[in-house]
């Protein structure tokens, strides 16, 4: 099953620098682990903001809860998410 996932992070102004980067990088490594997978095949930065649209592969709503809750920033992200199908007009 194919969604849209979009993730606005809003990290607290007042989060020691050092801990905003360690979370950062541990959601690099999270979010490249899973696109190697195949679960999450696009990610695109919003320009302009701090926000990403991505998309992801999984077999069910409950497979890809599980991945987002476990995003590092997750509890610093407002995420939006679209179930997608094949458009009828796609080639
Ligand atoms: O920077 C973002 O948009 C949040 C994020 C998701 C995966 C990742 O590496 O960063």
């Amino acid at each position: 099953m194919l969604f849209m996932v979009e993730m606005t992070v809003n990290i607290p102004h007042d989060m020691p620098a050092e801990v905003a980067a360690d979370i950062k990088a541990r959601e690099k490594q999270y979010s490249q682990d899973l696109q190697r997978a195949g679960k999450w095949p696009h990610i695109w930065r919003v320009v302009g903001q701090y926000r990403n649209v991505s998309i992801f592969d999984v077999q069910d709503n409950e497979e890809l809860h599980n991945l987002l809750s476990g995003l590092p920033l997750f509890p610093y992200m407002d995420i939006q998410v679209t179930a997608l199908c094949r458009h009828p007009s796609a080639i």
